[in-house]
């Protein structure tokens, strides 16, 4: 653990990086309600790709549902459940994030999020390199982390290769990618089992929620 004052920074223009923007308070409400939403119906699960592959990661989805690569409304890959709805509070946290991650109240007011992912990283779990485009809005995506820190790498618009910039997202750091980031490949390279003291109420790995905008009618 670093004893040096982390700041919010700007990984390349649209992502900006704040450490620590949510409480412990904050992150024991949104553990406790992330084991809610996992308990279905339509439960956590870890997503199979096309290929057929398992997803190390397990997600549940709020709003729309998300498989590899598309939303529904149903949970049709998993016990065909209507996907809980997206709720108000998360959409206002949400809105909260973006004006102060970009300093930028409009940007905040103007942000309608109606979809949450919620992945649960074990100690092996990962995510390769991807851009989140399955969304037809170009809004913000806004990803809160709670639990033990990973090693996010945060890469360009082009291709999955280099340049990119390796981040380490700890517990309660928030990160929002937009404006020109918001096509960005990204992933998560490992996780630091055992890396999270704070007393947030979950005990290992890593939770991560995505808010983001659909765009969808
Ligand atoms: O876990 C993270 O920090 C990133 C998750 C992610 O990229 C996604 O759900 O699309
Ligand atoms: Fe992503």
């Amino acid at each position: 653990m670093s004893l040096l004052p982390r700041t919010r920074s700007e990984i390349v223009p649209g992502a900006v990086h704040v450490p620590e923007w949510l409480d412990v308070d904050a992150q024991r409400e949104l553990v406790d309600a992330c084991r809610d939403w996992a308990r279905g119906p339509a439960p956590m699960r870890a997503a199979m790709t096309p290929g057929g592959g398992q997803m190390s990661v397990q997600t549940v989805c709020l709003g729309w549902h998300w498989r590899p690569y598309r939303y529904s409304r149903t949970a049709d890959d998993v016990d065909g459940a209507p996907v809980t709805p997206f709720p108000d509070w998360l959409g206002d946290l949400g809105r909260r994030a973006v004006a102060e991650a970009y300093g930028d109240e409009a940007a905040g007011t103007a942000y309608r999020p109606d979809i949450a992912l919620v992945n649960y990283y074990d100690d092996a779990a990962r995510m390769g390199m991807h851009q989140d485009k399955d969304e037809e809005s170009t809004a913000p995506v806004v990803s809160l982390s709670i639990g033990d820190a990973c090693v996010f790498r945060f890469g360009n618009t082009e291709n999955r290769n280099r340049p990119w910039t390796d981040i380490e997202l700890c517990s309660g750091d928030l990160f929002v990618f937009g404006g020109p980031a918001r096509f960005a490949y990204h992933g998560v390279q490992k996780v630091r089992p055992g890396s999270c003291l704070a007393d947030n109420g979950l005990s290992s790995g890593r939770l991560n929620i995505t808010v983001r905008e659909s765009g969808f009618r």
